[in-house]
């Protein structure tokens, strides 16, 4: 089809609009290969005559002048054909075998020459092959020829005619039969061929148009999905054409068109002006890439329309052709995308956790609690950090593994506790949980950082009320008995033996009813911080309850005797330690602060023991039954529960 299209696209144009114009391929244009053969069979023809007369009439080498031309003409015709300009070589072959044969018939006997047989073949292949001008032409020409050789023969004008051999006649009639016989053939072959060519021609529009009617279906069925109609705006016309899919987002009804001002009175009003003067620069040259509102029905739809102006294909008409995408559901996302950022916005700004947003330990974002919480100045000086620079040392690393397992969306405990440092250094203890977000389009973390240094204060006083006297701030008796139970358990593991000592303060009481509780509280703090000096790092000195204390030795000796030996030079220890006077500051009744001097002394009853032979409940009886025995023996004493009742388990 392409090959046929360049064939006619090179038949020459003067000859082609001698028919007035119409599609040469229609109008019986010759085909190449029958121009070529037309071509061959004048040159063969020639070529052949001259060897016949060569052959025949050796003498009468004027006779070949006329196939000689002939040769020449059609040699002639070659070169057009040779370039593809068909008509223009059947042209040649045309005029040129009509004047050949002219010429010979002057020297061969005007209109009684044998070659005058030849023009009504001539005006019939070219009235066949070019066009009927050419036939009426060429009958013109051949008209007044005849009447020319007529009156030129009638005044003797004529040359007279040579002198030929029967065989001359009878050669020259043949071949013409011959040549007129060929060229009728290579009209008809024309003719059918151009009949076979009409119909390829044919079938061929045929699957074009189905081929055009099935893309302008798929055009129609991507521009639904798509959304995006297109048009087309005739500018001398002021109309438009519109696609199906336009008509659709417009509200029209298929296949309409309108005109620049019905579709501006469709445009919402507060959006026409800046779409007037789009459309203006448009009409100069400039490409419009536009998004307003249409009103369709009650209905407001989003439109982007992108055009440009320009000629038609015709290069006369100007025209703008553009497209229509309807992106009332995009602009819709878009709102609802806003409203839900600044709803976020605006609840992370206000609450009162801290919240960070970071990639990457870079800080993105900081509400105003988080600046307060990290003592930052402003926003800015804390997107500076990096979030390393505010988690403490210990918990680094653990936070920058949970920080991975967030982006790598591995499952992780949602909150924890960690460390964070404010920017001046100190240390908050916070409870942290992150998530991963996307923040400007890019993977984030949001951290939600909660501030519990207040809770975990009170939650280690508590533990300090629970476990230890608010007095002396040593150990009570409740967690005594746990260090106790742990003793026991531990001295049974390794066969080592510990030893408790049951300590109460001798005639304590007067102290009190002398000079009040706030005296006996100084001395009874006095005496707890001899105590702690008295021992090891591992062992416990409690407060059992108002003036009795409790020392607990651990990890002593092996053997019972060294062990015991061990405690009683500790308890000996604390005896002269707690005898030593206590100089104590009182205030008189004017609350006048003076210095007194008080002794006071211990009673010690102390117990070695070590597991399993002991449990903690009887360890305590067995040192409380000694601290006894040293009170009765006259207070200022040490008193150690005999082993041989422990031996014996004996209890009471
Ligand atoms: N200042 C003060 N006194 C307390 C506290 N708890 C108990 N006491 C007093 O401590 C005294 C203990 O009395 P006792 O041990 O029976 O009497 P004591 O005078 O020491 O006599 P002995 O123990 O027999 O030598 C009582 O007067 C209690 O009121 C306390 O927390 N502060």
């Amino acid at each position: 089809m392409l090959a046929r299209e360049e064939k006619i696209k090179n038949t020459d144009e003067p000859l082609a609009r001698l028919d007035g114009g119409a599609d040469p391929l229609i109008a019986g244009a010759p085909s190449l290969t029958l121009a070529r053969y037309a071509v061959a069979a004048v040159l063969i023809g020639a070529v052949a005559s001259m060897m016949a007369l060569g052959v025949l009439l050796p003498e009468a080498s004027v006779r070949t002048v006329g196939p000689l031309l002939l040769f020449l003409i059609a040699a002639l015709a070659w070169y057009p054909l040779s370039r593809g300009k068909i008509k223009t070589a059947v042209c040649v072959l045309t005029f040129g075998v009509w004047a050949v044969m002219t010429g010979i018939a002057v020297f061969a006997g005007g209109v009684r020459a044998p070659v005058v047989i030849i023009y009504p073949v001539l005006i019939l292949m070219s009235g066949w092959l070019l066009n009927a001008r050419v036939a009426m032409l060429l009958t013109a020409m051949t008209v007044l020829t005849t009447v020319g050789l007529f009156l030129a023969e009638s005044w003797g004008f004529l040359p007279p005619p040579l002198a030929s051999p029967v065989v001359i006649y009878f050669g020259d009639q043949i071949l013409m039969y011959l040549l007129s016989a060929a060229l009728v053939v290579f009209v008809l072959r024309a003719y059918q061929n151009r009949l076979r060519e009409l119909r390829q021609a044919s079938s061929d529009l045929e699957h074009r148009t189905l081929a055009l009617q099935e893309r302008k279906a798929e055009l129609h069925r991507a521009q639904a999905v798509a959304k995006v109609g297109s048009w087309v705006y005739d500018i001398a016309q002021e109309t438009m054409s519109l696609s199906a899919e336009a008509c659709r987002i417009f509200g029209l009804a298929e296949g309409s068109s309108v005109s620049l001002a019905t579709y501006l009175s469709q445009v919402h009003p507060a959006d026409r002006n800046e779409l007037e003067h789009a459309w203006q620069r448009a009409l100069q040259g400039d490409a419009i890439d536009h998004t307003h509102r249409i009103l369709v029905g009650k209905t407001v739809r989003w439109v982007r329309q992108k055009a440009e102006s320009g000629f038609a294909p015709d290069g006369l008409k100007r025209r703008a052709v553009g497209i229509t995408q309807d992106i009332t559901e995009l602009k819709e996302a878009q709102a609802a995308l806003q409203e839900s950022e600044e709803r976020y916005r605006t609840m992370i700004e206000w609450t009162p956790e801290s919240i960070l947003v970071h990639r990457m330990g870079k800080i993105l974002y900081a509400n105003p609690a988080a600046i307060k919480l990290f003592g930052a100045p402003d926003a800015a000086s804390l997107l500076r950090k990096s979030t390393s620079e505010l988690i403490h040392p210990d918990d680094l690393k653990s936070q920058t593994e949970r920080m991975k397992s967030i982006s790598n969306h591995v499952p992780i405990t949602p909150m924890v506790a960690a460390r964070f440092l404010k920017l001046d250094g100190r240390v908050i203890d916070v409870e942290v949980q992150g998530t991963a977000i996307i923040y400007d389009g890019e993977p984030a973390i949001h951290v939600c950082i909660r501030d519990i240094s207040t809770r975990k204060q009170m939650e280690d006083q508590i533990r300090q009320l629970a476990f230890f006297d608010h007095l002396t701030l040593l150990p009570n008796r409740r967690l005594l008995t746990d260090r106790l139970s742990q003793a026991v358990a531990a001295s049974k593991r390794s066969s080592c033996f510990a030893a408790l000592l049951f300590l109460d303060l001798d005639n304590f009481k007067p102290l009190n009813d002398q000079h009040g509780h706030a005296v006996g509280d100084l001395l009874l703090m006095e005496a707890a911080a001899r105590l702690m000096n008295c021992v090891r790092g591992v062992d416990t000195v409690a407060r059992f309850g108002g003036d009795e204390f409790v020392v607990l030795l651990t990890e002593l000796d092996a053997r019972h005797a060294e062990s015991t030996e061990q405690a009683a030079i500790v308890a000996e220890k604390i005896r002269t330690s707690l005898s030593i006077p206590y100089q104590l500051t009182v205030k008189t009744k004017e609350q006048v602060a003076t210095r007194i001097e008080h002794h006071c002394t211990i009673s010690v009853g102390a117990v070695v023991f070590r597991g399993p032979e002991s449990d903690p409940d009887d360890v305590l009886k067995w040192a409380d039954t000694a601290m006894y025995q040293a009170k009765q023996a006259g207070r200022n004493s040490i008193r150690f529960y005999a082993s041989t009742e422990q031996a014996t388990g004996h209890r009471s």
